[in-house]
């Protein structure tokens, strides 16, 4: 059976990734969501196993240790991780996967699954960043801060993805991210290169003499 696509989003902090995440599986419920790993302690109304599966220190650790997460990265003082096992079978189960994850554990995505689609989401502005970032009213200003200049840093990381998608407004980043995994898909249609091969059977012109 055909695999199915790897598709990796990341981006700065505050930029939204959650946000177009959410409303890209709305609009695509076929395509799967993987549900990470971590120590960060649940935020009014997140549920265990739909926005995270919540592990304490140890718990983690374990994980870690045993080679159940595909990646994990350290972010803000706490541990996130994407649970290896529930990728594998979904792509071997010809079903597209979606990994909302930071930079850091993106690029380690990426040395296992070069095949991946790694989409970079970028804010309008630094400004708009800023506001987003202080907007959502979740965190304390130290964390704010500390967010911000990882923000920063985090953007010099772009040139490693395949794709920018610019997330000015929900809707038009979701436009961009469904256009990318239509075309990816289309890349890998066995019909093309069977389209490819039939062509390239055809004498090349130059072996061809004219009437
Ligand atoms: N490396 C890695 N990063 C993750 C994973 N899950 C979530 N993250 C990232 O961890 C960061 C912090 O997530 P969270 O605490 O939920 O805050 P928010 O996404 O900024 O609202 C975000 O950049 C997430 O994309 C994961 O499994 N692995
Ligand atoms: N296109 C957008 N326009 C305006 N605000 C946005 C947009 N995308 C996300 N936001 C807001 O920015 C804040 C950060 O979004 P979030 O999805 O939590 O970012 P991330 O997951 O990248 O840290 C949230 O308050 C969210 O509502």
């Amino acid at each position: 059976m055909k695999r199915g696509l790897l598709i990796v989003l990341s981006g700065p902090s505050g930029v939204g990734k959650g946000t177009v995440c959410a409303a890209l599986r709305a609009r695509l419920p076929e395509l799967v969501y993987s549900v990470s790993a971590t120590t960060r302690s649940p935020r009014e109304g997140e549920r265990d196993g739909v926005n995270y599966f919540f592990k304490s220190r140890e718990q983690f650790h374990h994980m870690m240790q045993t080679d159940a997460l595909l990646e994990y990265a350290e972010y803000v003082g706490n541990y996130y991780g994407t649970p290896r096992d529930f990728v594998e079978k979904t792509l071997s189960e010809g079903k597209d996967i979606i990994l909302e994850i930071e930079v850091q554990g993106a690029l380690k995505v990426k040395e296992k699954f070069p095949e991946g689609i790694f989409v970079f989401l970028m804010p309008p502005s630094l400004n708009e960043l800023k506001q987003r970032i202080t907007g959502r009213g979740t965190e304390t200003q130290a964390t704010i801060d500390h967010r911000l200049s990882v923000a920063v840093e985090e953007m010099n990381l772009l040139y490693h993805y395949d794709y920018a998608v610019v997330n000015d407004q929900i809707d038009s980043a979701c436009n961009r991210i469904s256009a990318i995994i239509t075309a990816e898909h289309c890349k890998r249609e066995r019909f093309l290169n069977e389209l490819f091969q039939e062509f390239a059977s055809v004498p090349s012109a130059e072996n061809v003499s004219e009437r």
